[in-house]
Order: C-alpha cells, then structure tokens, then sequence
C-alpha cells in the first residue's frame, strides 16, 4: 500500500537513501531532495504529505526551509534532524513551529511512527479544513438548509424574502425537522445577525422562575433579589427571541408576553418603569395553533401577532429526496464532532436511507448519521430488508390510502375522513406529514 507523500530532504546522499528506503518499506511514498530549494516547489496550502529535512544543509537550511514552508501552510507538519547532541537546535526548532525532531543515529523505526502520526494529523486538518469550508458563510441558507426539494426551495426563498424585515415570525412544523436550525438562519441572515440569538424554551420554564428569567428584576422584587437581574428579553436587545414551542406557554404568560409584543416594552419585576424592548420575536410550535385556540390553550390575539409571516418546515417523509444530501451532510458533521475521519456512504446505503419514513426527522436521521459515523449499527442502513421497517411500509400503505380517496372523492375532504374513520384534524395532519394537497386530486 502506498501512504501519502514524504518530501525527504538531505544534501548526503547516502543517509538521504538510506532514510528514504526504510520509509518505502514502511509503505510511505518518499520523494528524495538534495536541496530544500526544490523541495520547496512542492509545498502549497494544501499539500497532503509531511517534510523530513536535515537542518544543517549548504544553502537553505532547515530552519529556513521550516519558515518557508509555514509562510505556505502553517500546518504541514515539518520533521527536522539534528546532529547528536544539538539539544539547542532540536529545540528551537520545535519552538518554530517543527512537528517533531529527530537526533541522528535514529531508528528506521522511529522515523515511520513519527512520520505516520504527522500524516494522520495532516489528514484530520484537512478535513477540519474541509468541513469549514463545507459549513460555508453563515449566510450560506443552501448549506445549512440543504435540500432540492420544492418545499425547501420554497423555504429558503421565503426566509431570505423576510430576513431583512422587521416582522416576527411563526416557524410551523413537526418535531424535529429543524425549526430552530431555521431560527437561527434567520437570524444569522438578518440584519441583527450581530446582536444575540436568546432561545427560550416556553416548554421547560420553570413557573416559579418564569417572570425573573423572562423580564428580569430589581433589587428587593422578591426576597434573595439582592441586585438587580437583567431578564432574557433584555439580554437580547437589538437581536433575536426565540420563543420555542410556544404552544406550551401558560395562558397568564400568553398575555404578559402579548403586551410585549404589542407594545416593545418589558417591566422588570419589582418596577413599574417601562424599559424599551428592541428585538425580534421568532416562535415555533409543533402543534397548529389554530387548533389549540379552538382548545382554549392558546390566545388569539397572541396568534394573530404572531401569525403574520408563517413558515412550514416540511418533514422528511414529505420531501424524501432531500433525505441523502442532508445525510451526507449529516454525516460530515458528525466525522468532525467525533473528529473521525470522512467514511464514504455507499450508493445503495443512500437509497435505502431515501426510502425510510424518518418519522423523527432531521433529529432521527442526525442520530443515524453519528452511528454511522461511530460504526455502531452501520449495518442496520445496509440491510435492505430492514431500510424497509413496518413503520416505513404502513406509512407508505396510509399514504396510498388516502391519496386514493382523496382522489376518489376529487379532493374533497369531509367524505374522505368520514369513510377512513378519521377526525378531520387527523386528516390534516397525514396529508401535511405526506405531503398530499387535495387540489392536486380534484
Ligand atoms: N438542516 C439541518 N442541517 C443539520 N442539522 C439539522 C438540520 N435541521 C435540523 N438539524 C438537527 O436536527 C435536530 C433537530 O433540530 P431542531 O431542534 O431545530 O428541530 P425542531 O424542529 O426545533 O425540533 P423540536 O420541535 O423537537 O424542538 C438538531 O440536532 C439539529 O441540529
């Protein structure tokens, strides 16, 4: 097997030939210098081998050579060698920036340990490098919304359409899909993008805590208020809120939230002075308001603020073709997280992923990805038979189902819940889920 590249550099032939032999039978692919000037033609910023050169040379030294090839690429690593004893050189070679040192007589051996780890170094910051580069501007929205979908398209039309006003917005979706990715997008696209992104959790506030955290307080508000606490919503002045699942908030802090939206002000707690509130309020919700209105869980004022810009993130069993790009995506990701090297996706272990109903999502998909990445189960993506699980071919079955009477009864609805035994929210609910629109069946 032949490794990537050594530049070997030594201006005596004989220990030059005799390094570069070991490193060939270690498998490395070394290419011999009798002067760093040359060697030097080699080295660009993305030069995927390692350097091992001699310091002491006649004309441009090592050290020189060090400097040089870093003034290229900082990050190629560069193994000096020193003469026995040159502890002082050894040293500052290290101190410039050398990878490693090698003091002569040296060990075939130790060399090709050294040489091995500096290639794998070298790969993983080029990967790193990679990935950044695949991660892209923040206002990259292919990148980080990726997906040919025309629902998607749609989306980051939509979203680029309202990032640079000042209208708060409602993201609509199923669990999972990635509402708050969209939030931050938003956000990372809009003009505040330098101001704060404060995310709260309207399903996880705590209701003893919910009016200090939110609003903040003065001194002596409530007993243990020793100093005065900025609330959340004043810590992102001249940014963004997100206000995540919405839905759950209670119905005492629907109105006090509904005065600050309407009115751009907050009153800290134990205040009665108004304090100016500039931020943008995004909120999400996985449920359909409307419905928790009709419930009497939600406020409609508080909706019709809110619902002004509305954006639907699809599922992923409703755009099934965005499912291996944003696996790959996934996939890349996750390698750099765990800094694991890139593992190639079979073409064969992509589609079977395209078929899958994902009914967790983009979270479900991330989580097969980091296993994949890691190695663990793998070979559950690979197996054509269970790519194809019960869930994923009732989903396909109750999909046909209602396409067919949907189409039977030209797209109107109330027959079709009434012959399937649904609820007519239920049937909203698969239709949006599978992506079915009654006009395409009328
Ligand atoms: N386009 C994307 N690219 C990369 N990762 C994504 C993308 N969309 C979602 N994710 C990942 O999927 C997971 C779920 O995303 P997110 O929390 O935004 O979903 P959500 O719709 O807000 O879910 P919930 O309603 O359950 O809170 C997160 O780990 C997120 O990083």
């Amino acid at each position: 097997m032949r490794l990537p590249g050594v530049l070997l550099v030594d201006d005596e032939e004989e220990i030059r030939r005799s390094t570069a032999q070991s490193l060939q039978l270690a498998g490395f692919d070394v290419r011999e210098f009798g002067a760093a000037e040359t060697a030097l033609d080699y080295i660009t910023p993305g030069f995927g081998g390692v350097v091992v050169s001699d310091i002491r040379m006649p004309g441009m030294d090592g050290m020189t050579l060090l400097a040089r090839i870093r003034d290229i690429d900082p990050d190629v690593p560069v193994i000096l060698v020193t003469g026995h004893g040159d502890v002082q050189l050894a040293v500052r070679a290290m101190r410039e920036g050398a990878y490693d040192f090698l003091e002569k007589p040296f060990a075939g051996q130790h060399l090709s340990d050294v040489v091995a780890r500096a290639i794998d170094r070298r790969s993983l910051v080029l990967e790193n490098r990679l990935l950044r580069a695949a991660a892209g501007h923040p206002d990259d929205l292919e990148t980080r919304l990726p997906g040919r979908s025309p629902a998607m398209i749609d989306l980051r039309y939509r979203l680029r359409a309202v990032a640079g006003t000042e209208t708060d917005i409602l993201i609509v979706g199923e669990t999972g899909v990635g509402k708050e990715v969209v939030a931050r997008a938003l956000h990372d696209i809009s003009g505040r993008a330098d101001r704060p992104f404060v995310a709260i959790n309207c399903a996880a506030l705590p209701a003893n805590l919910i009016e200090s955290e939110l609003f903040g307080h003065e001194a002596g508000a409530f007993p243990g208020a020793l100093r005065p606490r900025y609330g959340k919503f004043e810590h992102a002045r001249g940014g963004t809120v997100l206000l995540d699942e919405i839905g759950s908030m209670p119905l005492d802090l629907q109105a006090r939230l509904l005065r600050v939206i309407q009115e751009r002000v907050i009153v800290r707690l134990g205040s009665n002075e108004p304090i100016p509130l500039d931020v943008r309020f995004i909120a999400t919700s996985k449920v359909e308001l409307e419905d928790e209105v009709a419930a009497d869980r939600f406020r409609a004022d508080l909706l019709y603020r809110l619902n002004v810009v509305t954006l639907r993130v699809p599922p992923l069993a409703a755009r099934l073709e965005d499912v291996p790009i944003l696996f790959l995506q996934l996939v890349r990701e996750a390698a750099g997280r765990y800094r694991r090297p890139m593992v190639d996706v079979p073409a064969h272990v992509l589609e079977g992923i395209g078929r899958r109903g994902w009914p967790g999502n983009v979270r479900e998909l991330r989580n097969a990805a980091d296993r994949y990445v890691l190695g663990l189960g793998a070979e559950s993506l690979d197996n054509e038979e269970s790519s194809e699980r019960l869930a994923d071919r009732v989903a396909r079955f109750e999909r046909s189902v209602i396409s067919g009477a949907l189409q039977a009864h030209n797209g109107a609805l109330k027959p079709v819940y009434e012959t399937l035994g649904i609820s007519r929210k239920t049937l909203y609910e698969k239709m949006q889920r599978y992506a079915l629109d009654k006009r395409d069946h009328g």
